[in-house]
């Protein structure tokens, strides 16, 4: 992929990157000539391999944004799938002049993305700033988004049990180096299925990087009085009192892992017996000893049930309603790959009621989707 890229980088965008950028405080971007490109709030940061593409090669790809090239669409815009010339696909967000998210989204995620590489987190490419037009563009990924897959009935069944496995891996692996191993520390801040996309050999990539927020040096907790995320992913400190970590990612991880074995979404789960959320119906049927009726017969074999067990125990883990209770990444991964690695019984998760999540919003956030722009740009500082 990354051959592609650099074959790519014709003349005209080659002599394009030798620009620089600069992100004021207040959002204005303006561009020099220069060695580097730069993006900065009070720090500053290099990105050298980012590509800067030209608008009319983009529309190009794209057939002129073409609505039969749309692959769908999220808060920040539209999102194309296109051809370059010499072949390579792409998907092209564009950012929507109407979309609550804004500049300062597009460029956390073009700081945040272009220093990081893992095979678990979607490649950008390049970016064009053009007049008004402002757009991201990534490699393409073939099987479009988990979310696609699992609550769809017809194509549901296409994930078996072993798949679903390893797209929890490599998800746990791709949040495990944005945790600890990259050379910063992020946290992802909107981790759900619309935000794994998959390739065509259905590794999974985390996306969307556009409120994630870096920590610097001994930080391993912020606050903020500006909630983002999405409902029914965000942990009980994060969506009442704003506080996020390592562990909130964590919480939707396990959000996560419960919706890729159930087939169902935490966020429109209605057991109308109990009122219970999905949390609260898998918590009842792990006490009872009954986890398999949480899974579709026709995606595992009775071979399975051990992996399948561990599983909803590390995502029950990961659902603690105290922080301090859940397991870092590093343990999920130990627990995921190790039969032997220590699991603890799991406390009771937050939210088991859906009254209780639905009560957890906070008041202006009265859509499903809370994917709204309030983040600043992060000031960057390497561990
Ligand atoms: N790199 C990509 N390759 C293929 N399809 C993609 C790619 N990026 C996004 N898509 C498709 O575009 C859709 C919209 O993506 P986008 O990230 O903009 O929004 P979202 O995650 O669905 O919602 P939100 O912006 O509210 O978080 C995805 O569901 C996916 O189907």
């Amino acid at each position: 992929m990354r051959r592609r890229t650099s074959k790519n980088s014709d003349k005209s965008t080659r002599k394009k990157k030798n620009k620089t950028f600069r992100l004021f405080n207040k959002g204005r971007i303006s561009e020099q000539n220069n060695n580097d490109k730069v993006i900065g709030g009070l720090s500053q940061v290099k990105l050298q391999e980012l590509i800067l593409f030209d608008f009319g090669k983009l529309a190009t790809a794209t057939n002129n944004f073409d609505w039969s090239n749309k692959l769908g669409q999220g808060g920040f815009g539209p999102v194309y799938m296109g051809k370059l010339q010499d072949g390579q696909e792409i998907a092209v967000k564009r950012l929507s002049r109407a979309s609550g998210q804004g500049l300062e989204e597009f460029m956390n995620e073009v700081v945040v993305l272009c220093k990081l590489q893992h095979r678990n987190l979607v490649k950008l490419l390049g970016c064009c700033i053009e007049g008004d037009e402002k757009m991201l563009v990534y490699e393409y990924m073939s099987n479009k988004s988990l979310d696609a897959f699992i609550f769809d009935s017809s194509k549901n069944k296409l994930l078996d049990w072993r798949t679903r496995y390893s797209i929890i891996e490599g998800i746990a692996r791709g949040l495990l180096y944005l945790h600890r191993d990259s050379r910063l520390r992020i946290i992802h801040r909107d981790l759900k299925a619309s935000n794994i996309l998959l390739d065509e050999e259905l590794n999974p990539k985390i996306s969307d990087f556009g409120m994630a927020r870096i920590f610097g040096g001994r930080e391993d907790q912020a606050n903020t009085i500006r909630v983002v995320g999405t409902y029914g992913y965000m942990s009980p400190e994060y969506a009442m009192q704003g506080l996020f970590s390592e562990k909130s990612d964590v919480f939707s991880f396990g959000i996560l892992i419960l919706e890729i074995l159930s087939g169902r979404r935490n966020s429109s789960f209605y057991d109308n017996e109990h009122a219970l959320s999905l949390l609260g119906f898998v918590w009842i049927q792990w006490r009872e000893g009954s986890i398999l009726s949480l899974i579709d017969p026709e995606i595992y074999d009775h071979s399975d049930h051990n992996y399948i067990s561990r599983c909803i125990h590390i995502g029950l883990l990961c659902v603690q309603e105290l922080a301090v209770d859940r397991p870092t990444m590093a343990a999920v991964i130990s627990m995921l790959i190790s039969e032997a690695a220590f699991r603890p019984p799991p406390r009771q998760p937050a939210f088991i009621l859906r009254q209780n999540m639905l009560n957890s919003k906070s008041p202006d956030e009265n859509q499903n989707v809370l994917s709204v722009n309030m983040v600043s740009i992060t000031d960057i500082s390497g561990r």
